[in-house]
């Protein structure tokens, strides 16, 4: 067996038609075997076999298939009729064909290596790029699939009685590839050295973005269009920018306004505008200064691929380029592909087999490292506004730095860590495709729960898990994270983004997080159950609805009302039932800590699931109850709906959601005119709910209870 890789291309960049080439990472692949019998029935001894891009298109017959074509051409020219006996060729091929993403240059390569093996003619690549330049006669493709890398080359002066035989396969003719007739004749063997290249620097931190409309546009179309003599201004035009073009792509970091002027063309995209409609528009669509991180771009080799160079904001990019194209009602696909440096290589028996079997990567298995790459460069802005004294934020990385002293903490300050997810709440925001909010619920319930013991949140990590990454979604998800950490005060120094094929369904993620909070040496830690007696004032402050807790039984309800998501809240009129229930939970951090700091308050709940019943008693001593007046605080209008249509009893309501409660607070009766005064300077609508009693057989007793009727 042997395995022979050519990476397709991405020809011209530009200004550089027919001279520069750019090899991408996706690979047209041949596996070779010789000796098959049920290959000798086959024409010229070859049974071809075929996966891939254009299954439907391409030919399977030896003298009608580009590679194999080519690959005899090149044996006759060495004295073979046919290939070896019992040769098959088995093509396994990802590139599109006909968009301007050197498809048949590929194949070309991957013909003249072809023949170069099964007639053992031990060619250099440099004697292969003469004969690939006999069949594709731009050598812009052809070099950079050979070499591998970002090529610029050239081809020097051919025979025209030459180039007119008709034993030479031509890859450009319409309305496929012709010639490579087997007149019995020896073809015209390439003089040695037609073609020059030379390998250009590449800097590191460009990507190639290739939006790839869902129609061909052949490369000998493409050409046709073109006229025959250039104006000069346009020439020099041309020839100034690919010059400092060459160079401009491997400085680094690169520099965008070089690279993107000098991307310019005025020699072949003005021509080829009225076979790629909308294509002037598109070219103009985007800047370096409109879309960061986008260098530049332009037509790919012949179209109608569009090729965008970008350091970060790829899919932006992607998505801008792709709804313009829709504009023209045209559908793309995109691939974020980076330079191929290897260019032809070619395996040989167990090495070749066991590719072949299993052949597999990463990105094959369903994770992909260049979206996870992405990812990390769409978030960075939004992770660092959330620096704060002591931790930058600032990504990528192995762990999250934290200094204590430069965050106020002198001495060594007493940790408290807190670590939850976002739960069933996220299938709301599945429905929804709202991702904007559910970050701030994880950031509340876990800062929520470090407030309650005294502590200030320093530092926070999240973690994303999903099967597929989509990298829209985690942006918006990271960003809401963000937003919940500068509610809390708190840096987002770091996280986890888990690509795990087949853990979860589509496009759902699960998500979690964990603060660390700091509380000085000195200060208490809360509760301090030891201070706290009978006749000490309860404080409730409002939650924002049903918060971060109870989704599954909410879910049902919705559910048994048969309601939709997308459907008029019935609570409240002026939002669908899905964005209402998303309303993200309350961050009750920097309100808290300011009575904190006063030594206001003897303890706090945080009302998460298990409500009130399971709350309150874990801040208080086990000698003490809660006694609360249910019509002292207001029911949101999504609890009320919710308990009412769920048939729920108020006992359940109260052990299931927080009832309008995000934070029940206990205050020594002599500071709570204080605590209150604090909590309302801060934003809060605090009010008085209850007060401690001796524990009888319940831990909290609630009264009032048919207001909730
Ligand atoms: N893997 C392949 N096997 C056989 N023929 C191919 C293959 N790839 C490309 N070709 C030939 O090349 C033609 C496309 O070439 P071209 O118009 O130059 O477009 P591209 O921009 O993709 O190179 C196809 O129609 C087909 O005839
Ligand atoms: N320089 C050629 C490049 C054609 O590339 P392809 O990928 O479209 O075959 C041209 O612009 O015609």
């Amino acid at each position: 067996m042997i395995s022979i890789r050519v990476p397709c291309s991405s020809a011209n960049i530009g200004p550089g038609f027919d001279v520069i080439g750019l090899a991408l990472s996706v690979w047209l692949e041949l596996q070779v075997t010789i000796g098959e019998k049920a290959s000798t029935a086959s024409k010229y001894n070859c049974r071809i076999t075929y996966e891939g891009l254009g299954k439907e298109d391409v030919e399977l017959v030896a003298d009608r298939n580009l590679i194999t074509q080519t690959a005899l051409y090149v044996l006759r020219c060495h004295g073979w009729t046919a290939f070896p006996e019992g040769t098959h060729v088995h093509v396994i091929n990802p590139i599109p064909l006909g968009r301007g993403l050197g498809s048949s240059g590929a194949a070309v390569v991957a013909g003249v290596s072809l023949a170069n093996e099964v007639g053992k003619l031990d060619m250099s690549k440099d004697r292969i790029l003469d004969f690939c330049l006999m069949v594709e006669r731009h050598p812009d493709n052809v070099a950079a699939a050979l070499y591998g890398g970002f090529v610029g080359s050239y081809l020097k002066e051919l025979n025209p009685e030459d180039m007119k035989r008709r034993e030479i396969p031509l890859a450009e003719v319409l309305p496929a590839p012709q010639g490579g007739e087997d007149t019995g004749l020896t073809p015209p063997v390439p003089p040695k050295d037609i073609g020059k290249h030379i390998r250009f620097p590449w800097a590191k931190e460009i990507k190639c973005i290739a939006i790839i409309p869902d129609f061909e546009v052949s490369t000998a179309k493409a050409r046709s269009v073109l006229p025959q003599t250039y104006d000069k201004a346009d020439v020099i035009y041309n020839l100034q920018r690919v010059a400092l073009l060459t160079t401009a792509l491997g400085q680094s970091p690169p520099n965008a306004d070089m690279i993107y002027d000098g991307m310019q063309d005025k020699v072949h995209q003005p021509y080829r505008k009225g076979l790629i409609p909308g294509l002037t528009e598109i070219l103009q669509s985007v800047t370096p200064s409109r879309n960061p991180g986008l260098l530049g771009i332009c037509l790919s080799g012949a179209g109608p691929t569009i090729l965008a160079l970008a350091t970060e904001n790829f899919e932006q990019i992607a998505h801008h380029l792709i709804a313009q194209f829709k504009a023209e009602n045209i559908t793309c696909d995109w691939k974020l592909l980076e330079p191929a440096y290897d260019g032809l290589t070619v395996t040989y028996g167990a090495q070749a087999q066991a590719s072949a079997e299993s052949a597999m990567t990463y990105a094959d298995a369903g994770v992909s490292i260049e979206a996870g790459n992405e990812l990390v460069q769409a978030i960075k802005a939004a992770v660092a506004s959330t620096r704060r004294p002591g931790a930058d934020a600032e990504i990528g990385g192995f762990g999250g730095a934290l200094d204590l002293a430069a965050a106020g903490y002198t001495e060594p300050p007493i940790l408290i860590q807190a670590i939850d997810g976002v739960g069933t709440k996220l299938k709301i925001a599945f429905a929804m495709d709202d991702f904007s909010t559910v970050g701030i619920d994880l950031v509340a319930m876990n800062v929520n729960d470090l407030v309650v013991q005294g502590a200030e949140p320093l530092t926070f990590m999240d973690y994303y898990a999903c099967s597929k990454l989509v990298i829209q979604d985690a942006v918006r998800f990271v960003e809401s994270v963000a937003e919940g950490c500068k509610q809390a005060g708190c840096a987002l120094v770091g996280g986890e983004t888990a690509e795990m094929p087949g853990m979860y369904q589509g496009k759902e993620f699960d998500a979690g997080g964990a603060a660390t909070g700091a509380i000085k040496r000195g200060q208490k830690v809360l509760p301090d159950k030891e201070s706290m007696k009978e006749g000490d004032v309860l404080i409730g402050l409002p939650s924002s609805g049903v918060h971060s807790n109870g989704f599954s039984l909410v879910r049902r309800v919705i559910e048994k009302h048969g309601l939709s998501f997308g459907q008029t809240a019935p609570w409240d009129g002026s939002q669908t039932v899905g964005r209402s229930l998303l309303t993200p939970t309350r961050i009750y951090v920097k309100p808290l800590l300011a009575a904190v700091q006063k030594d206001l308050l003897l303890g706090m709940a945080h009302i998460t699931g298990g409500g009130l019943e399971d709350n309150i008693p874990r801040m208080l001593p086990k000698h003490l109850g809660a006694e609360l007046d249910v019509s002292s605080w207001e029911v949101p209008g999504v609890l009320k709906w919710l308990k009412q249509a769920g048939n729920i009893s108020h006992k359940e309501f109260a052990r299931t959601w927080n009832t309008g409660l995000g934070m029940v607070i206990v205050v020594q009766q002599r500071n709570v005119d204080a605590a209150i005064d604090v909590l309302q300077g801060a934003g809060e609508k605090p009010a008085r709910i209850g007060r401690l009693v001796k524990r009888g057989e319940e831990a909290v007793v609630l009264h009032g209870l048919a207001h909730w009727d």
